[in-house]
């Protein structure tokens, strides 16, 4: 008798990794044994990188040191963007983005002085400002559409008078080198998270803003073999380059399975007025067999230990928010979940509803999942590497046995 694997390669331990643990004992997320409560609480995302990355945390001259290498690699060269610009307004994010990271493997490759680590960190300070620089040339002119805006309380002063979203606007379309948020930007005191909102609202984000971002990226830097790092790591396993394990990565991060999710719960918790509303339809839809987007895990089975960091921050965020109902919509969500199937959300349930209180537009939903998990990818990739072997395994074959050949005039 054959034993019936399971589907999706659950529970199948396929390598070592020194990198994270990911739901021991039900639970619980480290990233080279650091937990990521402590990460989230004490660390920023550029720490989080550097270990991820190199390996150990940086001390302080290390960090100020890592901090003034993104800055600078967070510029786009001007053929970049002019593919960039080329791309439809309509494309889906993430191929915008798998382009711009492949258009950068031909103007920049990797070399033997150019290596993994050090593409990895033009990757994740660049790949923000690829995608708004995508974004706003396509928009020059329409009126603000940022979902629900930044919330008043959130926004930092704008003592000039001017409108820094069209100036950034105008002058990205326009196709200058620098674009004038660039320009404007306060790069001694660069963070990837805070250069990011910038970049998109065209004005410096309050504190509390950056903050929170700043942890999301956190929280989605890194996941053990999750799909998406497994199947860079497959890529990596064939000796090809560190770009296309990226572009790679993003392929498989796209599905509304993996990293999608975020966005797709946006659009389902957007469709409640009332939390009553919510938790009617949940229930509905779980009758009718339909998944409900953000919640489950692959490993996870108590409880997704980021979820618990970021609901705490879109609360704190919704008390500011204009559709602040979107909190207690969400909540009533999670409530019907746990009650009728004893699922929990997972990071990117909660993660939602957070970055649509910063104003963010739920198509960068993912490819922020992208500018993050770009640290997990490389050390994956550079871990495969260091004791690489071909990663194939093998199939069960269920197909039909010794056909006989059919002529072509016998063929239906
Ligand atoms: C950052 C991340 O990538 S986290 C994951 C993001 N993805 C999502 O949120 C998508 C929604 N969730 C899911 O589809 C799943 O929970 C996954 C893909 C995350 C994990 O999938 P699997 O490990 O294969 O779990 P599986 O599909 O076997 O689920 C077990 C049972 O729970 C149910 N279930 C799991 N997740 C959900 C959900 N979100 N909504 C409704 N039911 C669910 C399944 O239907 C199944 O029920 P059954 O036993 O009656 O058939
Ligand atoms: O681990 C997984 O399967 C998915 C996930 O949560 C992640 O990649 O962050």
């Amino acid at each position: 008798m054959t034993v019936k694997k399971p589907g999706g390669l659950a529970g199948i331990e396929a390598g070592e990794t020194a990198i994270s643990t990911v739901g021991k004992n039900g639970l619980g997320l480290t990233y080279r044994g650091y937990a990521i409560e402590d990460l989230a609480e004490h660390g920023s995302f550029e720490e989080t990188a550097y270990l991820l990355i190199r390996g150990k945390l940086p001390n302080v001259d290390e960090l100020a040191a890592y901090r003034r290498k993104l800055a600078a690699a967070s510029s786009l060269p001007e053929p970049l963007r002019r593919i960039l610009e080329l791309l439809p307004a309509d494309a889906h994010p993430m191929e915008v983005l798998q382009v711009g990271c492949t258009a950068l493997g031909t103007m920049e490759p990797e070399t033997e002085s150019r290596t993994a680590a050090d593409i990895a960190d033009r990757l994740l300070a660049a790949t923000g400002p690829m995608l708004l620089h995508w974004y706003h040339y396509h928009r020059q002119g329409e009126a603000e559409e940022t979902p629900g805006a930044e919330p008043e309380l959130l926004k930092a002063d704008t003592d000039d008078g001017a409108d820094p979203q069209a100036d950034a606007t105008a002058d990205a379309a326009s196709g200058s080198s620098e674009s004038a948020a660039e320009d404007a930007f306060d790069m001694d005191n660069y963070t990837v998270a805070g250069h990011f909102l910038y970049l998109l609202h065209g004005r410096h984000a309050e504190h509390i803003a950056v903050r929170v971002f700043d942890i999301s990226l956190i929280l989605y830097a890194e996941h053990e073999f999750n799909a998406s790092t497994f199947a860079a790591r497959v890529t990596a396993s064939t000796l090809s380059n560190y770009y296309s394990s990226i572009a790679t990565g993003i392929g498989t991060l796209r599905g509304n399975l993996h990293g999608g999710a975020n966005e797709a719960v946006m659009e389902l918790i957007t469709q409640f007025d009332t939390p009553e509303e919510a938790a009617a339809a949940t229930r509905a839809r779980l009758a009718a067999k339909q998944l409900i987007m953000g919640f489950g895990h692959r490993v996870y089975t108590v409880s997704d230990p980021r979820s618990d960091i970021i609901k705490k921050w879109s609360e704190t965020l919704s008390l500011w928010a204009e559709d602040s109902h979107l909190y207690p919509v969400s909540e009533a969500v999670e409530h019907v979940m746990r009650q009728e199937k004893n699922l929990f959300p997972n990071l990117d349930f909660y993660s939602a509803s957070a970055y649509h209180f910063l104003g963010i537009p739920t198509s960068m939903f993912t490819p922020i999942f992208v500018v993050s998990r770009i640290t997990g990818w490389t050390a994956h990739v550079m871990e495969q590497r260091q004791n690489n072997r071909l990663i194939r395994p093998t199939a069960a074959y269920v197909g039909p046995e010794s056909l006989p050949w059919l002529a072509m005039h016998e063929r239906r």
